[in-house]
Formats: C-alpha cells, structure tokens, sequence
C-alpha cells in the first residue's frame, strides 16, 4: 500500500482520507512505564446514530457508540493486548473510512497482525502507542497479567473492566522523518514524533485527540525529549488546527533539502509542525 499505517504494507487498498503514518509501525517494544491516567470527562451528546452491527445483545463497544453518555469517563494510557482489535479499527475507521466488506475486513486483520507482530526499533528508541478508553475503570489493579511482558505492540496485560477504544495515536522517538546530521549520519536524539492520530467518527470534537497529544507530550517529556514533531497533510485542515492550538507550529523546510517525509502518496504535501518540550504549561495540564 502507499501509506505505511501501523506498520505492514501486505494490503494495497486505494489512498486513505487523510495521512496516517509511522515511522516504522506501531509498535512499542522498548518504553518506559509511565503509569499516570489522564481522565476526560466530556459532555459528549449523541448526535449520531450508529446501527447494531449485529441482532441480538449489545456489546462493550455498541453501548459506548450508542449511549456514550452512559459510560462518559475517558481515559488515556498505554496499549494493552485487549485493545488490539479496536485500535486497528479506530485506525482503519479513521484513515480508510471509505471501505466497505471484505476489503475493510481484510485491512483490519493487516493492521491487527502488525500490531500483535510487532516491529523491531533502533537501540535506544522508544515508541508507544495511546489510546484513549471509553468506560473503562482508572483502578489498574483489577488487571490480569504484567505490564512487563510484551505481545507485539501490546502489554500482556488485559483488564477485568475493557473499555472501548474511541481514539489512538503513536509517539516514538525513532526519527526516521527528521534528517540526520554529522559526517555519519546520526540518527538525531531528543525528538519525539506523533503519528497515527485517529478519533472514531462518533468521538470527534469532545477533546478527544487534544488529550492524547497532551500525553504524548508527558511520556515524551519523560523520556527526556526537547521537542516534538509531526506531519499534517497541507489539506487536512482539522488536524492542522489541532496542532496549532496545541502550539505546535509548522517548520519551514528549505526548498531542494533532503528531508524525510512519510511514503504515503506522492501527490500528498505535508506540514512538518514542531513544538518545544521545554515549556511545561500544557503538560501540567496532568499533573
Ligand atoms: C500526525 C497525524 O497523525 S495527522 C492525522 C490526523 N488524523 C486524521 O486526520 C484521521 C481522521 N480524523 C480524526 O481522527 C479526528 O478528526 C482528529 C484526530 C483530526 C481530531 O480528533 P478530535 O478528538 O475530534 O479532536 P479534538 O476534539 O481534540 O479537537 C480539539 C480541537 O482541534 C480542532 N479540530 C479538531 N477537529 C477539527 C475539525 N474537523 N475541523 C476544525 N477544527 C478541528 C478544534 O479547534 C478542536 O477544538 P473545538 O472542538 O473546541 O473547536
């Protein structure tokens, strides 16, 4: 495929909406723990009206869809083995909302083996992927497994109380669309990098993303970052805006440099947007 989400370029659908990329997947086998919860509590309204996917009983994520007044608290942490098949969804959902049976079925077992795969990163790099949980509770204690362990991009960790995934978004520090520099061609340090953002359609505009960049920025802070980038497709107005609000601003690139960009499409232009680490007004936003 031409864009690279999550990792695994065995399917080749068409183009998605809008970008989404990773510098090299999703998945997360070095990280720090950082174990703080963000809560949200928005005041979501159901102006949607999302169908049963099936008769019968509801499940987890249909009530969350239906009734997400019902279940309001969000939270934002670290993958989790349970979480895997949702954020493939919220990822396909987002990024490729055009496709309908068998290709979306198919494009959502790509991402979900890649995801459970894993990918390999350089020595040294972290990378994490959030999500942000609907109903689900903040006690982490009545969690089954460890933190520890790892299953692909996933702690083996599942929770007695599964939320519903309503939103994603990777952060590592790998690099790979930042040029690098000396006569050996270091890979640069001390910058994180934001990728795969996506908020199911029905969570939009409550906040939902603006959170998990804020987290992104706590875990990147911890890690000892300055800085943080991203890129945002020129067209993409929304996230732009997104990104600005949250100061980050877009970096000029000298016409004819090499600097790295996501493969997605040729056609697609993007904003490099950064922001310093070393301003901690948003990040106490958390504390
Ligand atoms: C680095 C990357 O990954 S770029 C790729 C971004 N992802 C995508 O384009 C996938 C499809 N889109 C989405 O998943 C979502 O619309 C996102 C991720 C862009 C935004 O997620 P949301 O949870 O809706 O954003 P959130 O509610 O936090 O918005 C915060 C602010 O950003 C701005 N914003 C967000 N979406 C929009 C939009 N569609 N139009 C205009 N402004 C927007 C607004 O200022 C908003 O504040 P407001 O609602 O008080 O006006």
């Amino acid at each position: 495929m031409r864009s690279i989400p999550l990792g695994t370029t065995a399917v080749s659908p068409a183009l998605p909406k809008h970008n989404c990329y990773s510098s090299s997947g999703i998945s997360l086998h070095r990280r720090i723990r950082h174990s703080s919860l963000f809560l949200l509590s928005p005041t979501i309204s159901t102006s949607h009206t999302p169908s049963f996917r099936s008769g019968g009983a509801c499940n987890a994520s249909q009530i969350a869809e239906l009734f997400p007044a019902v279940s309001p608290e969000i939270v934002v942490r670290e993958a989790r083995l349970e979480d895997c098949w949702e954020v493939a969804e919220t990822h396909c959902s987002s990024f490729f909302p055009g496709y309908s049976f068998p290709l979306d079925v198919v494009l959502r077992v790509d991402r979900l083996m890649a995801l459970v795969m894993g990918f390999s990163i350089p020595a040294g790099c972290q990378r994490t992927c959030l999500v942000a949980v609907i109903g689900s509770s903040v006690d982490e204690t009545i969690c089954i497994g460890s933190e520890d362990f790892k299953i692909g991009a996933f702690d083996a960790k599942i929770s007695l109380n599964k939320g519903y995934v309503a939103g994603i978004l990777t952060v590592d520090t790998v690099a790979d669309f930042l040029p690098r520099k000396g006569p050996l061609r270091q890979r640069r340090t001390g910058i994180a990098y934001i990728s795969n953002v996506a908020v199911r359609e029905n969570f939009r505009r409550k906040g939902i993303a603006k959170r998990l960049i804020w987290k992104a920025e706590a875990l990147a802070k911890n890690w000892g970052c300055r800085a943080i980038g991203l890129h945002c497709d020129l067209n993409n107005v929304g996230a732009t805006k997104l990104y600005k609000d949250q100061d980050f601003r877009c970096i000029k690139i000298p016409e004819g440099a090499s600097w790295p960009t996501p493969k997605i499409s040729p056609d697609t232009k993007f904003n490099f947007m950064m922001k310093l680490l070393n301003n901690t007004q948003a990040l106490e936003k958390f504390r």
